[in-house]
């Protein structure tokens, strides 16, 4: 079948569609329908079943005879480790730390927040969660304690599963002393903790309070997998918004097994047993999908890979790693391949190794720029798929779907919409505009199985941020178009949140930290283009009436308050004093205008500036830092 018999199958019938597609999950109690409206625009997939994550992604390959298969290979360049479990000893491992989690009280339904580095405990951990029932909220390592205690106190769980560390080049990362930090300051105490201990790096247990991961296991009755309904929330992962509080995410149990299985062969392109690879993080959606769950449901080995695209140990680590595992297909971001290519341009690491396993590459994460994708294809010599989605839908919502037929690849457009999603470009009426003509991208509801069905306790900010500026239709905060052949291009971003190498962040979240700054009276944070990590953070400052400290004193300040209050993953390094800040007359913040300024693309002046003088100001300062160049 052609994508578009596919894709035109479920627009004719989407229930009987993903009804289909639900066959190959193994079900406690079969859905007796697809779709559950609960009115009010939202909606509920395969809600009336009962299932469990684990038993899926586990316990049912062992269970046909398949238990000897690598599940998981660890490969750690940082700590020169490499190790393969097998889907057996998956199920042995997982089946008793959930045992022990509910030795300790943890049941159904109760949050556990994960705070792991990249090593195959993490996913043992989620697991661990899923199969009891248990809610994870998995906490990527770049981010500090303040920002780990904001989601304790959002996702108030019970208990949390940390290592010891983390390991970036040239540093070992103190998870237990930014962990101390996050519960002595949030609200919400969790009943314990359990810390899986690194050789790097031993931390001090508080008695009482803090668990081996090792010791509080012994003696512990293995847990079977709890069947939980279809809606049950699998998962709440926190995502930037435009302030600084962030969005948790919820996946609904049934809707995630059935769509994370379908992608695997339609778009991924494997088949049970092969090895695919997402070099990314489980702290993200994509950690979440396809390092985790999606291969693991699907049967296939996944990669758990510690290290970085460059400098662990050289620029041919991605190859090493494919050459070596027999990967199939691999999945990176853009700013990966960008650094790559920095290194290697004529790719001498590429014609190192043999890489005749691989078929398809996936990017994803950020737009990818036609110049990276060019050179993968050049130095890959297989297709390179650019696909668009986000935390909220979970998988692709634009695509290649490389498993039921190869389309033309349209560099600058990551494809066409994936089945289940009813891509509409509107105009600020929310009326559907031609091709070509840009607009917001919005998606007529209800959104497929595994989308977010819901923000984790704050239904009328998922209303306001995702469903009411245009009724009928999910508002994916992304402004673009699509051309006579329904390709999707997506061209920007419709809020203030930016995207700096792969990871998405909130300059509100920013600004919140720099106005905390005793010397700032008013700041704005922009994302200016960057040519490796796609944007980066650029912060203005106005100081207080009367400050005549040295401007560096204060941007070094400010720098170290954002990592110290986000975290390294912000890269938040630059930041100007500026006397005033360009504004509207009604005093709302120019930050677009700024942003092209910086930029050096074109900009008209806004009808409703304030003072037009001020943009003037902002180019020369923005000179002294090298952007503005015109
Ligand atoms: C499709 C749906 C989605 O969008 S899901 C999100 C998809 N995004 C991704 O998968 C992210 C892709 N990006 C990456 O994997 C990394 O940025 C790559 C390309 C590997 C580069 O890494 P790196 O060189 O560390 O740069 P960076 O900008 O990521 O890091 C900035 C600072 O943060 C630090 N950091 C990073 N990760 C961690 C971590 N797990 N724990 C602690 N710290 C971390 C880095 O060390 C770096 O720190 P520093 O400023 O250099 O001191």
């Amino acid at each position: 079948m052609s994508y578009k018999d596919v894709y035109q199958g479920w627009k004719n019938d989407p229930e009987g569609f993903w009804m289909e597609a639900a066959q190959a999950i193994d079900w406690d109690q079969a859905p007796s329908k697809a779709l559950f409206d609960k009115g009010d625009n939202l909606y509920e997939w395969f809600a009336d079943a009962k299932v469990n994550t684990c038993w899926n992604a586990v316990d049912r390959h062992v269970e046909a005879g398949r238990g000897e298969q690598t599940a998981i290979i660890y490969d750690s360049p940082i700590t020169h480790t490499k190790r393969a479990i097998s889907y057996i000893e998956l199920r042995n491992r997982v089946a008793s730390l959930a045992g022990a989690l509910r030795a300790k009280g943890i049941e159904k339904g109760d949050r556990v927040i994960i705070y792991m580095p990249m090593i195959p405990e993490a996913l043992e951990a989620m697991l661990a969660c899923a199969r009891l029932g248990a809610v994870h909220s998995v906490v990527f390592g770049g981010f500090a304690a303040n920002e780990l205690a904001v989601r304790i106190d959002d996702a108030k769980p019970k208990a949390i599963i940390a290592a010891s560390c983390g390991l970036e080049p040239g540093r070992v990362v103190h998870y237990k002393p930014l962990l101390d930090g996050a519960i002595e300051l949030s609200a919400h105490k969790p009943d314990f903790t359990v810390i899986f201990q690194r050789e790097q790096e031993v931390a001090h247990l508080e008695e009482g309070r803090d668990f081996n991961w090792h010791g509080f296991q012994y003696g512990v009755e293995p847990a079977e997998c709890v069947p939980v309904e279809g809606n049950h929330p699998a998962y709440i992962l926190y995502t930037s918004g435009t302030t600084g509080q962030p969005k948790g995410v919820i996946r609904h149990t049934a809707g995630q097994l059935v769509a994370l299985n379908w992608t695997m062969k339609n778009l991924y392109n494997v088949d049970p047993g092969d090895v695919f690879w997402a070099a990314s993080d489980v702290g993200w959606v994509v950690g979440h999908s396809y390092i985790c769950y999606g291969p693991l449901i699907h049967g296939n080995t996944t990669i758990v890979f510690e290290g970085k695209p460059v400098g662990t140990p050289d620029a041919g680590t991605f190859w090493r790693v494919i050459s070596e595992h027999n990967v199939k297909s691999f999945f990176t971001a853009p700013t990966a391949f960008r650094a790559v290519k920095r290194e290697d341009p004529t790719g001498e690491y590429v014609k190192k190794y043999d890489l005749s396993c691989l078929k398809q590459v996936y990017l994803a994460g950020e737009r990818a720029d036609p110049d990276t994708i060019v050179w993968a294809q050049d130095q890959l010599k297989v297709p390179v798929v650019d696909h668009w989605w986000q935390t909220e839908t979970g998988w692709a919502i634009a695509a290649n779907p490389i498993g039921i037929e190869e389309l033309p690849t349209k560099l600058g457009s990551p494809t066409v919409p994936m089945p289940g999603y009813d891509v509409t470009i509107l105009d600020d009426a929310g009326h559907p505009v031609e091709p070509g003509t840009l607009g917001a991208i919005a998606i007529k509801l209800p959104l497929p199985p595994g989308t977010l069905p819901n923000l984790w306790n704050a239904e009328d900010r998922f209303k306001k941020s995702y469903l009411n500026s245009f009724p009928g239709y999910y508002e994916t905060g992304d402004a673009g178009m699509m051309d006579e052949d329904g390709y999707v291009y997506i061209m920007a971003r419709t809020d203030d949140v930016i995207n700096v190498a792969g990871h998405r962040l909130s300059t509100g979240a920013m600004e919140e930290v720099l106005a905390g700054h005793p010397d700032v009276a008013e700041c704005a944070v922009i994302g200016v283009a960057d040519s490796l990590k796609g944007q980066m953070p650029v912060g203005f400052l106005c100081l207080n009436a009367g400050v005549d400290r040295d401007h560096g004193d204060v941007v070094k300040e400010v720098v170290k308050l954002v990592r110290e209050k986000i975290g390294p993953v912000a890269a938040f390094k630059l930041a100007i004093v500026v006397d005033r800040l360009p504004k509207t007359r009604s005093g709302k913040i120019l930050r677009g205008t700024m942003v092209s300024i910086a930029d050096g693309t074109d900009w008209k002046m806004p009808a409703t500036i304030d003072d037009p003088a001020i943009l003037d100001e902002i180019t020369e300062a923005l000179q002294t830092i090298g952007y503005a160049k015109g």
